[in-house]
Formats: C-alpha cells, structure tokens, sequence
C-alpha cells in the first residue's frame, strides 16, 4: 500500500461534491500540500476555504508549469470534452489519469488525451464523510505501482473495488455510485407514511432518518447478511411481519429494484459518448 504522504504532482480537476470530497480526504490522510494543484473556474465557498486554510495551489484554467504525475478528473460528463481540450499543458506520457465522470468510458479518453495509464472509477456520496464506496477499472498501461498509489488516494475516502471488466462499472454506478439516492428516498417514503398514520412531520423524519442511519451502523458492525439481520427484526406473527408481507407482496421489491437500476445502468452507458 502506497503512503498517502509520498503522493506527488496530484492534479484535481474540478472540485466539486466528489472532487472536493476526495481533496479533503487527500487533505485529511497527509497528502502533502505541496503536492496538489486544483484547477477549478468556480469551486464552492468551503473548496475556497479548504484551499485558503490549507495553501494548496488554486487554478482557474490549466497552468503550464505542471506537469501531472497523477490527474483526477472530476467534472460533469457533459462539461468533459470541452475541458479535456484545455489539458495538454499539464499531461505527459507518464501521467496517471483518474476519471470519477459517470459513463465515460475509457476510449472517450483515450480518444483525446492518447494513450496513457488511466483507471475509471466511480464513488458515492458519502466518500464526503470517508464512507464512500468507489468502483474501480484500470486499463492495461497502469502499472502495479501505479494502481497502488490510485487505491491509496481513493481509499482515502472510502471502500475501493476493483473489477476485471470496464462494462461492469455501469452496474456499480446502478448499484452504489447512485445507491445513496435510493437509501435516502427510503428514508423519505417511511417518514411520509408515518406522517399519514398521525405523526408530527419532524417527528416522522426523526424516526425514520435515526432508523435508518442506525440500521446502517448496526449491519456495519455485524458479521451477519443483511437478510438475517432483517430476520432478527421480524418476530413470527409480529409488527415487522405485517409490514414485510406487504413490502414482499407478489415479487416484492425487486422487480422495482431490477427497472431502476437497469434504468441507472443503460443511462450511464448512454453518457458514454
Ligand atoms: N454526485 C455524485 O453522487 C457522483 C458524481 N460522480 C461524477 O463526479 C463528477 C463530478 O460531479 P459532482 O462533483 O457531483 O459535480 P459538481 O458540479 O459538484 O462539481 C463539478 C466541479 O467542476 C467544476 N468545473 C466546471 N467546469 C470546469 C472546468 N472547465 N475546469 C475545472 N473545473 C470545472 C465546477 O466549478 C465544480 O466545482 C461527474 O462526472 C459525476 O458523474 C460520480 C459518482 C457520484
Ligand atoms: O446521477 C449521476 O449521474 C451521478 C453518477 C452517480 C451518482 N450521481
């Protein structure tokens, strides 16, 4: 495992939610400051802070006094064409290139920045907490070192897994690069339906988000499959039971889950291009 601390010419473009939640962890785990340029046109007023408390170089534009060892793509995939136009001066041939861009596949890449290391992940939202869940795929000019040192910067803010094939990337953006969405809209359906039985809207929330959260904690810490951890909850002929018969009616959930996260899957391929 690379050290975080031996990073070195770490270029971040765009600093948005996901560039600037990689950037505070980099921060956070001992990147050195030195080691990192931002190059953003409009990063949020707590990227600003995060750079001005740290001194960490900004750019508004690619300067052409750095040449980067490792390049983090983090813009909107439909902002990326126009702004991998603008990156020659900060590439060479020995540049690492990390992409976070939903869809993007690693031939749009190669197809305008020519063929170098790359590696196409794709992280959630809670790698803005250090708990993010990042799938990765690498192509065949990332050395092992290389592929290291790209663990070590993702593994700073969350789990990293790798897979074998680049398709299987549009799955884990269905699965877990927009999954975060799906947990929270949960958390809204049971608010909702407690508020309909009666209860203060806030207090509906409360219970609903605290539920949720705790359920998270409680699979975190636990050895056990989350269909035994639900099994723990639903006593034979108790409350959990009804509602379950009804979550679980005809196929349940599932068919809802398997259009939604085709949905998610076909849409990341149709960014591809
Ligand atoms: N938000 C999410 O849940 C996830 C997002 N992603 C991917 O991460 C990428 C970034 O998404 P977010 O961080 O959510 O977007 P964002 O809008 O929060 O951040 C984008 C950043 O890029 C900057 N930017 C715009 N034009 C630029 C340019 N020419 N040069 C440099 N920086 C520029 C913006 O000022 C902004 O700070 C996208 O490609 C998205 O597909 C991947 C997984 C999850
Ligand atoms: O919705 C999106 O396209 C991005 C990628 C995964 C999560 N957010």
């Amino acid at each position: 495992m690379a050290d975080l601390g031996e990073i070195e010419e770490l270029v971040l473009v765009g600093a948005g939610n996901m560039g600037g939640a990689m950037l505070s962890g980099w921060v956070a785990g001992g990147v050195r400051r030195e080691a990192i340029t931002v190059i953003d046109p409009n990063p949020s007023n707590s990227i600003k802070s995060l750079l001005d408390r740290s001194g960490i170089r900004h750019h508004v534009a690619p300067p052409d006094n750095i040449k980067a060892k490792i390049l983090v793509l983090a813009v909107k995939p439909q902002v990326m064409y126009a702004v991998l136009d603008t990156l020659a001066p900060v590439i060479d041939e020995n540049t690492l290139v990390i992409s976070v861009a939903a869809g993007k596949t690693l031939t749009y890449f190669e197809e305008r920045l020519g063929k170098l290391a790359m590696i196409r992940t794709i992280p959630n939202t809670p790698s803005m907490v250090g708990r993010g869940v990042i799938g990765a795929f690498a192509n065949g000019l990332v050395t092992e070192v290389g592929r290291e040192k790209a663990d070590t910067l993702l593994s700073a803010v969350g789990q990293v897994e790798w897979v074998e094939k680049e398709a299987d990337i549009d799955a884990v953006t269905a699965i877990s690069g927009s999954g975060p969405a799906y947990a929270f809209y949960l958390v809204e359906c049971m608010a909702e339906a407690g508020r309909k039985l009666g209860l203060d809207e806030e207090l509906a929330m409360r219970l609903a988000r605290g539920t949720v959260i705790g359920a998270g904690a409680l699979m975190d810490g636990s050895k056990d499959d989350a269909g035994t951890l639900r099994k723990n909850v639903t006593s034979p002929g108790g409350t959990t039971a009804a509602a379950l018969e009804q979550l679980m009616a005809e196929d349940g959930l599932q068919p809802v889950f398997d259009r939604a996260l085709e949905a998610a899957c076909n849409r990341s391929r149709e960014l591809a291009g």
